[in-house]
């Protein structure tokens, strides 16, 4: 077991991406930084207000993931230090909980001695979470392709799309909670076969726009029947941004992950303020308090240091 401290960064991640839903997601340049040390006793430091009233004690996702990998590589579970931070505020379907587990896991990894290749600690992930499209980013960045494998055993499918350049995400985060498990009880049971179908074509369309680099086709291709217009009744503003987006400066958008963020997509810098000045008309209308971000694509996934 290594005495050293281990320092990994995470990128958050807009998963889905309209109607990629539980296959599709981009990796986004917004931190989560987990530390992690063995040490004499368990002690979890949390930095900055994104984690105030996250639990402090071994109830923490990033202990509870550490602990579980040392189980699984049959070693004794140690005592952590463990210190994290997140850019990222939580449950607003920016990936939190994704980057949360990715982070625990890389970090416990290696104090183990790195017994786990990376796409085993990936398929770990994506058992966690139960979908690969937040984990995905947030391991490799860029934008992932993938889906759950056939049998239990065998890896996660998975292919890395270079994020087209000048591509930019203008991200509008409300400042109410929306928990992916809420958002997902939203969802029917089964869907028509017009409403499968429909979402095929826009996810396969939307897929082949962005590995060309056709942002001029991601408007149509982002379109979705399978979650969006049930989480819509959460998040008030989805529909009239997800219906007029396009004719205020972005590409295309989508809700972020299961909400209640709404990730706009922009062909450059310029168009984002007359995009944020329609976002803010209609936020202001339905009396939400909300946050802008312009971010790029994180390309680099997740990074480790060994101090
Ligand atoms: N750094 C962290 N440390 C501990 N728990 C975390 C951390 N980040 C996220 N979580 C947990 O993940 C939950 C949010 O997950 P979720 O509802 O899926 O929303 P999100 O869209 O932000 O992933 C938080 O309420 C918290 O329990
Ligand atoms: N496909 C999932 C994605 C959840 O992402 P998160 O960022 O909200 O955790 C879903 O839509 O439920």
């Amino acid at each position: 077991m290594s005495s050293k401290r281990v320092r990994v960064t995470v990128p958050s991640s807009t998963a889905n991406l309209g109607p990629g839903f539980d296959t599709l997601g981009m990796a986004l340049q917004l931190y989560s930084v987990v530390e992690m040390q063995v040490s004499e006793q368990t002690t979890i430091e949390l930095i900055g207000k994104e984690l105030q009233g996250t639990p402090t004690d071994k109830s923490n996702l990033l202990y509870v993931i550490a602990a579980e990998l040392f189980q699984q590589a049959g070693l004794a579970v140690p005592e952590l230090h463990i210190r994290a931070s997140s850019e990222a505020p939580l449950t607003r379907g920016l990936g939190s909980s994704a980057a949360a587990i990715v982070g625990a896991l890389v970090a416990a990894n290696h104090l183990a001695g790195e017994p786990f290749t990376r796409d085993q600690l990936f398929a770990m992930a994506v058992k966690k979470e139960g979908h690969p499209d937040n984990v995905g980013p947030s391991f490799f960045g860029g934008i992932i392709v993938a889906t759950m494998p056939e049998k239990e055993d065998q890896p996660i499918p998975y292919i890395c799309l270079a994020p087209p350049a000048a591509m930019r995400a203008l991200v509008v985060i409300p400042d109410y909670a929306l928990s992916t498990e809420k958002a997902r009880n939203a969802l029917p049971q089964v869907y028509s076969k017009q409403d499968v179908i429909y979402n095929v074509g826009h996810s396969s369309l939307l897929v082949a726009a962005l590995a060309q680099g056709r942002l001029d086709l991601l408007g149509q291709a982002m379109g979705d029947r399978l979650h969006q217009p049930y989480r819509a009744p959460l998040v008030p503003g989805l529909e009239e941004i997800l219906a007029a987006a396009t004719d205020n400066g972005a590409v295309g958008a989508a809700l972020s992950g299961a909400g209640p963020t709404i990730l706009c997509l922009t062909a450059s810098d310029s168009e984002c303020e007359r995009l944020k000045s329609f976002v803010d008309q209609v936020m202001r209308g339905h009396g939400i308090s909300y946050q802008t971000m312009v971010l790029q694509p994180d390309e680099h996934g997740v990074q480790v240091e060994v101090q």
